[in-house]
């Protein structure tokens, strides 16, 4: 559904030059979820905007929908949805005018596009709200709206930039639940960006982490979690030496990444901690050493963004991209 080969996007900005994007190589099948997770500047926006044809690359090539963005983009318009930062449709219009009209910019005849309309309304639970103007609606609502007319003209492949940012957790879940819900029905393919760890976590398939322009890991969030941070056994002991001989016995276990003994207390990081975990105390009892607290916690995609980068991505939070090289 996506090819893009050596994407690349950089900018001027008087004497500097930006690199947004660089050497982007994206191999995206039809009917996947796939979120590009990174901090401010990291280039996601850019990527989308060169996949939906808003912004020419710099170099390399993006095929979208079988066809190229270069050279043929009103034909990648017509097989794309996109919801871009902070769209909102105008507001003096009602809510079904203004889908219906969408549906028509895209050539359906008005019955259609009243079809497709009432269709979508329903699908989103906005079919009350037919009748008020834009205007009047909450952010959560003129989001769900935003993305109906993303929709209307049942695009194969759907680009959500930063769906949610700034609502509320539960309307934030019910726009995924909407999103995720279309997607099973129809095989549509969605490709968002997110600040969200947690959303990008629970929604998307696969993850791509990128920084300063580039994707530095991809992969389903369970794998990059277990691959890249590992689960963290922390084990609570009676005494120095317990601990001692808990940290030997856990660094003998298979695919253990990291045993730190402090104290009283030993630190494990492991792909597998609840399979681990239990052999650990088993092998513990065996030899007469005794866990007084076991604790087992999942890493979470933020792990993942430390061990590849060493910030955290809520430090790079508000830190704009600038790496010079
Ligand atoms: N029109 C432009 N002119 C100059 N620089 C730009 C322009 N658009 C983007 N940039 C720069 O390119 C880099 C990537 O920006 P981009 O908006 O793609 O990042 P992002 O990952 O989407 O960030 P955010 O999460 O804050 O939306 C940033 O350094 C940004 O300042």
């Amino acid at each position: 559904m996506i090819h893009t080969c050596g994407l690349t996007r950089s900018f001027r900005a008087g004497v500097e030059t930006i690199e947004a994007v660089r050497g982007l190589d994206l191999d995206i099948e039809a009917g996947s979820v796939v979120a590009f997770l990174g901090p401010n500047g990291a280039g996601k926006t850019t990527s989308l905007r060169m996949l939906t044809t808003l912004l020419p690359p710099t170099s390399g090539t993006a095929e979208v929908a079988g066809h190229d963005v270069l050279t043929d983009p009103s034909e990648v318009r017509h097989r794309i949805g996109y919801l871009g930062q902070g769209n909102s449709a105008g507001s003096n219009f009602r809510v079904g005018d203004e889908l219906i009209t969408q549906g028509r910019a895209y050539g359906l005849s008005r019955a259609e596009s009243r079809t497709r309309a009432e269709r979508l309304l329903t699908a989103l639970q906005l079919e009350g709200l037919t009748k008020r103007t834009v205007g009047t609606l909450s952010g959560g609502q003129r989001r769900r709206l935003d993305i109906a007319m993303a929709l209307v003209h049942e695009p194969e492949l759907l680009f959500l930039d930063e769906p949610t940012t700034g609502l509320d957790p539960h309307s934030r879940v019910g726009i995924w639940e909407h999103v995720l819900r279309l997607q099973r029905e129809f095989g549509t393919t969605i490709v968002f960006t997110t600040h969200y760890l947690e959303e990008a976590d629970r929604w998307a398939r696969r993850v791509m982490v990128v920084d300063h322009g580039r994707v530095i890991a991809d992969d389903s969030p369970e794998n990059l979690k277990a691959d890249l941070a590992g689960d963290r056994i922390i084990l609570g002991t009676a005494g120095r030496s317990d601990a001692e001989r808990a940290a030997e016995l856990a660094r003998a276990l298979p695919t253990v990444q990291e045993v730190i003994a402090d104290g009283t207390q030993v630190r494990i990081r492991t792909p597998h901690g609840d399979t681990q975990l239990p052999v650990l105390l088993r092998n513990l009892e065996a030899v007469g050493v005794r866990a007084v607290t076991a604790r087992l916690t999942r890493p979470t995609l933020d792990d993942v963004f430390l061990s590849l980068t060493g910030r955290t991505l809520r430090e790079s939070a508000g830190a704009t991209a600038h790496p010079g090289a």
